[in-house]
């Protein structure tokens, strides 16, 4: 069977490159594993289950208002993992037929099966069906990534575990140990926390989320803690015991064992590669499993290209989506634009948000930025939304006053943080904000209180720029000389007239 583009994983970025190609008019293959899991790791086990755990955990809790209404109006006193999963059950199988509707609505032909590359034109799928061999023009990998599950790490699936088996959880532990706090781990650690877990959070590096600005981070930590969680930061794990049938035990390079009824192991993820045989295609993956790409998202065989988390930085739903669209605008020579902006969303509880440059990055390039920041406390939508700790920065060029980043802690932070990005893209400056009309009371508010904020800050500065101009002013030598001239004349010994 002969194709314009072969697909291989129907996750987001085959979805999307899929959709792309089908509407270029092209004959389109998409191969997927079963099809129950059509929408990828994405729709499975990664970006809807989590959110969708952490809406219901969020709910079942009744986090959004327990300062108004305290614990006691919780919506459920015992929550267990069913009910988590009930609502993730729904979500899922919504996702899962209008992915499928959409491919077929397209003419996009779907095979179910393992596949692997016989060639560098064809891939086998082997299928219930027996093996069938489809040839592409083009061939797209987009098989994403699973866990790192190293050999000795005991994995279990119920005392110890990783993020893909969390959901399948039967109980919720009383306590639980997260080695690994990068986005995967926390988000996790902070939903069971709020579920009254016991957290500790061990890592290797000595801070943590490094990427994003370091007072929003600040601000996560400080409520985690509230939460009762422990950071144990530049710990190395290397080793977990299982004991007494329910427990564990994590060892530390440094000589430290901590022990707990749960274990998430989750130190990064590695490519979704093993099956796919890229040898008879002429390709090799890396020693986590990621293929390499140009930016044209071509490998080192023109016609096959990589797209989504197999190919790495930056692992997202979002980027991977886009990523699909332009390897189908690359291989059928249409023009492919995008903004290069790109937003990180981390839906830590409460959730994080930024596009741009950090405090830190600016500072490091002698960028000299400014800062207008906006407290939920001050926004009325804050107040009624129950989150009076968030808070919104935007960090802005003194000089051109042009948007350099934006930084959210917060109810909505990850929805607000577009109209950041989209002034930006613009390139738009701090005095857009100033200037907008937002609906009212909503979260938008903060943009404008930050821009107030940040013309105080800027008019304090000016303030002090014009002292200093009064004062080199009067310091200047022609006023220097003349006064030590007047100086010597009071000097002078009065004459006496005789
Ligand atoms: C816990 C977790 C939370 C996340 N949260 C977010 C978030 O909030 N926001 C965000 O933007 N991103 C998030 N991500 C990242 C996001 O899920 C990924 O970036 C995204 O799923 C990558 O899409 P993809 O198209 O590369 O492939 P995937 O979604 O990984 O799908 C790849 C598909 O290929 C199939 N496949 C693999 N090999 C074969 C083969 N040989 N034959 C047939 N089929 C094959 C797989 O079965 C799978 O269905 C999260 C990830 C995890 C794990
Ligand atoms: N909201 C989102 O956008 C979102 C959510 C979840 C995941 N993701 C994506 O998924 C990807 C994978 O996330 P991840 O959290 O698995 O990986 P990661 O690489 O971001 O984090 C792994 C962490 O484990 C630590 N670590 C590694 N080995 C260790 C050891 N032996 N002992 C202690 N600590 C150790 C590392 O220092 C690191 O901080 C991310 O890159 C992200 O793009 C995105």
């Amino acid at each position: 069977m002969k194709y314009d583009i072969v697909i291989i994983g129907s996750g987001p970025a085959g979805h999307k490159a899929a959709i792309a190609a089908s509407k270029l008019g092209k004959r389109v293959a998409i191969i997927e594993r079963n099809f129950r899991g059509m929408g990828g790791v994405c729709l499975h086990k990664g970006t809807i289950p989590s959110k969708t755990m952490r809406e219901a955990i969020l709910y079942l809790t009744g986090y959004r208002h327990r300062d108004v209404y305290s614990k006691w109006y919780r919506r459920k006193r015992r929550i267990t993992m069913q009910d988590l999963r009930l609502k993730l059950a729904d979500v899922a199988e919504h996702e899962l037929e209008i992915i499928h509707d959409q491919l077929e609505r397209n003419g996009v032909e779907i095979f179910i099966g393992e596949a692997q590359f016989v060639s560098p034109h064809e891939v086998a799928v082997d299928g219930e069906t027996g093996r069938k061999i489809l040839y592409g023009d083009h061939i797209l990998v987009a098989t994403g990534t699973k866990p790192s599950r190293p050999p000795h790490i005991p994995f279990d699936g119920k005392t110890i575990f990783d993020s893909d088996e969390i959901i399948d959880l039967k109980e919720i532990p009383r306590s639980m140990i997260v080695v690994g706090g990068g986005v995967i781990g926390i988000e996790y650690a902070i939903m069971f926390a709020t579920l009254g877990v016991e957290v500790t959070v061990l890592d290797g590096r000595e801070h943590l989320l490094e990427f994003c600005d370091r007072e929003i981070i600040d601000a996560l930590i400080h409520h985690a803690r509230s939460l009762g969680m422990v950071f144990r930061m530049g710990e190395e794990v290397v080793g977990i015991e299982r004991f007494s049938d329910t427990m564990a035990a994590v060892q530390t390079e440094s000589g430290k064992r901590l022990v707990a009824d749960s274990v998430l192991y989750t130190v990064g993820r590695v490519g979704d590669a093993d099956e796919l045989n890229f040898q008879a295609a002429g390709l090799e993956p890396d020693e986590r499993g990621r293929l390499w790409c140009n930016e044209e998202h071509q490998t080192w065989v023109p016609h096959i290209y990589g797209a989504g988390d197999i190919v790495g930085f930056p692992a997202l739903a979002s980027v991977s989506m886009e990523q699909g669209r332009r390897v189908v605008c690359n291989a059928f020579n249409e023009p492919f634009e995008a903004f290069d902006l790109m937003p990180y969303g981390l839906f830590t509880i409460p959730e994080i948000s930024m596009v741009g440059k950090t405090e830190q990055q600016l500072t490091e390039e002698h960028i000299p930025y400014e800062v207008g920041a906006a407290r939920y406390r001050e926004i009325a939508r804050g107040q009624i939304s129950g989150d009076r700790d968030g808070m919104l920065k935007i960090l802005f060029h003194r000089e051109t006053l042009k948007i350099l980043g934006i930084h959210a802690i917060g109810e909505s932070a990850t929805e607000i943080v577009h109209i950041g990005q989209t002034v930006m893209s613009l390139d738009g400056t701090i005095e857009y904000f100033r200037n907008a009309v937002f609906n009212y009371p909503t979260m938008a508010e903060c943009y404008k209180v930050a821009a107030f904020d940040a013309f105080e800050k800027m008019s304090l500065d000016r303030l002090f720029e014009e002292s200093q101009l009064t004062k080199a002013n009067t310091d200047s030598p022609a006023e220097t000389e003349a006064e030590e001239v007047n100086q010597a004349e009071l000097d002078e010994p009065e004459a006496v007239e005789v």
